[in-house]
C-alpha cells in the first residue's frame, strides 16, 4: 500500500500540450514542493496539426501516428515539470481526439466528444477514489475555447466529482471521495493585456506569421472572478522546457510561443484559477491548498 504525501492535485486535460500550456509552472511548484500531482489527459491528440515539416507525415491523414508520438511528447513535458503520475483516460487510445468544433471528426464514434459521459467520468471516479486529491483543476463550461474535447474534459471532470463522493456508484471502484476545492483554469483580463503589451515591446510580433488576440486565450476573466494566482516565475525554465517538450504543437520563443496557427502569443508564467466548488483560504490566494491541507 503506498502512502501518498498529504497535498495531492489532480488536473483534468484534453490532449497533451494543455497541462504544459495552461498550468505548468502550478505543477512544477507542487512537484517540487513534494506534492503528489497526478494528470489525466483525455486523448493522445491524434487530431492535431504537425509544425516541424520533418515529422509531418505523423498527421492524422497521413501515418496517423501522431497518438503515439504525443505520448512521448507528454512524457518528456512531465520530466521537465518533475511529475510522476500522468495517465490517459481509460488507458491509453480509449477516446480519440475530436477535432475542432464542426470537423468531421466530430462524428467518429471513438472519438471523446461521442463518449458516454459517466463511462468516462467513471474512468475518472477510479483515479479519484485512489488519489484522494483535496484539490481538482478542470476547463470551464467552455472548455476555455470551444474546443469539444475541452468542453468534454470540462463535463467528465465535474461529473466525476459528483459520482465520486456518492455511496451508491460503483463500490467496486473503492470507498466514497469528496474532493474539497475545485478550480477552473482562467486568466484574468489585465494578464493578457500586460502579456501582448510585453510581446509589442519587445518586438517579437515582429518575428511570427501573426499574433494571437486577447480572444484567442482561453478562459479570459475580469479580474474579479480569480481565486488563486500561482507564482510560477521560478519555474520558469520547466515551464518553457514542458512547452518546448510539445513539439508537434507548439514553438517556443523566449517568453512567447505560438501554436501550429502561427499566432505568437505570451507564455504566462502566473497561473490562474477560479474556485467553482469549496471554500477559498484568502480574498486572492496564492496556494490551491488554502485551508484544506497542511
Ligand atoms: C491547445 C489545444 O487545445 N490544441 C489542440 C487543437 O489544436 C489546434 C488545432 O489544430 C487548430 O486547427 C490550429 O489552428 C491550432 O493552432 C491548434 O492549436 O486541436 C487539435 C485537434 O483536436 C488538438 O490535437 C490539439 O491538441
Ligand atoms: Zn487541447
Amino acid at each position: 500500500m503506498t502512502v501518498l504525501p498529504a497535498r495531492r492535485l489532480l488536473l483534468v486535460h484534453a490532449h497533451p500540450d494543455d497541462e504544459s500550456i495552461n498550468n505548468g509552472a502550478t505543477m512544477a511548484k507542487y512537484a517540487a514542493e513534494g506534492a503528489h500531482v497526478t494528470l489525466v489527459t483525455c486523448t493522445l491528440g491524434e487530431e492535431g496539426e504537425v509544425i516541424p515539416a520533418a515529422l509531418a507525415h505523423l498527421a492524422a491523414d497521413r501515418d496517423d501516428a501522431l497518438g503515439p508520438h504525443r505520448i512521448g511528447e507528454l512524457a518528456a513535458a512531465m520530466d521537465a515539470l518533475g511529475v510522476e503520475d500522468h495517465r490517459f483516460l481509460g488507458g491509453p487510445g480509449r477516446y480519440r481526439d475530436s477535432g475542432m468544433m464542426g470537423a468531421p471528426q466530430n462524428d467518429r464514434p471513438d472519438c471523446f466528444w461521442r463518449a458516454d459521459l459517466d463511462e468516462a467520468a467513471g474512468h475518472l471516479v477510479s483515479v479519484v477514489r485512489e488519489i484522494r486529491p483535496q484539490v481538482l483543476v478542470a476547463y470551464d463550461t467552455n472548455g476555455g475555447y470551444g474546443h469539444p474535447d475541452h468542453i468534454q474534459a470540462h463535463r467528465v471532470a465535474m461529473r466525476a466529482v459528483e459520482l465520486a463522493a456518492d455511496p451508491g456508484f460503483r463500490p467496486d471502484l473503492g470507498e466514497p471521495h469528496d474532493i474539497a476545492k475545485v478550480y477552473w483554469n482562467c486568466v484574468p483580463r489585465s494578464a493578457v493585456e500586460e502579456g501582448f503589451a510585453r510581446l509589442r515591446a519587445e518586438g517579437r510580433d515582429s518575428l511570427f506569421p501573426g499574433v494571437a488576440s486577447v480572444d484567442d486565450i482561453p478562459g479570459v476573466v475580469d479580474d474579479a472572478d480569480v481565486t488563486a494566482s500561482i507564482d510560477g516565475v521560478p519555474h520558469a525554465a520547466a515551464k518553457a522546457a514542458a512547452m518546448r517538450a510539445h513539439a508537434t504543437q507548439i514553438a517556443v520563443d523566449g517568453p512567447f510561443f505560438a501554436l501550429s496557427n502561427d499566432l505568437v502569443q505570451p507564455m504566462f508564467l502566473h497561473e490562474h484559477y477560479r474556485l467553482v466548488r469549496g471554500e477559498a483560504g484568502a480574498d486572492r490566494e496564492d496556494d490551491l491548498f488554502a485551508g484544506v491541507a497542511a
